[in-house]
């Protein structure tokens, strides 16, 4: 399937999670195979080389970069919400277009110096992948890239992102 006739299966959700809101639906793509697999196959093609670890945000970054991870070969680093890693190397508290989360990075699994993406589903304020390259940076690998499937243009996150290689599939 071509990536342009994946991103069609983009769900537009109003006031959810909250009034005001439009929220990004990316399940229908998701559970459509040929467009899972134009979409993890797409983010393949924006990699930079020296690329080792894919890093992967909790939750809907999960089901992305994991595809990509294992498809194409790089390593899991998983970013989670609080309360489920055993050994933390570091935690941030963040907000996002509707509230606040923290971010926690396992022990042990970034090795310093290492070039890394970060993945995501959808970048709105960016308020969630600049927390997670701070933990990256804190640990002494690069963010070489940052990759998502849906940015939202007017919330500003390539704006508050700038200076990273940011990678968009579709833009609204
Ligand atoms: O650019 P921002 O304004 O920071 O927002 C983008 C983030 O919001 C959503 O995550 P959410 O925390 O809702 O969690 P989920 O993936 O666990 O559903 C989305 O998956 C991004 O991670
Ligand atoms: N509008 C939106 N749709 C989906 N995910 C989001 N994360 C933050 N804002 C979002």
């Amino acid at each position: 399937m071509r990536l342009e006739d994946a991103l069609t299966l983009v769900r537009e959700v109003p006031d959810f999670p909250e009034p005001g809101v439009l929220f990004r639906d990316l399940s229908p793509l998701l559970a459509d195979a040929d467009a899972f697999r134009a979409v993890t196959d797409a983010f393949a093609a924006e990699i930079p080389d020296g690329v080792s670890t894919v890093v992967a945000l909790e939750a809907r970054g999960f089901l992305f970069g994991a595809a990509l991870a294992a498809v194409h070969g790089f390593g899991l680093v998983t970013v989670r919400k609080p309360g489920k890693l055993p050994v933390v190397a570091d935690s941030v508290t963040y907000s996002l277009e509707y509230g606040t989360a923290t971010f926690e990075l396992p022990e042990g699994v970034v090795e310093p110096g290492a070039n890394v993406v970060i993945i995501d589903d959808v970048l709105a304020t960016g308020g969630t992948i600049e927390a997670a390259a701070g933990l990256v940076d804190r640990a002494g690998a690069k963010v070489a890239a940052v990759a998502v499937v849906v940015e939202i243009a007017a919330l500003g996150g390539r704006e508050r992102l700038a200076g990273h290689n940011l990678r968009s599939l579709l833009v609204v």
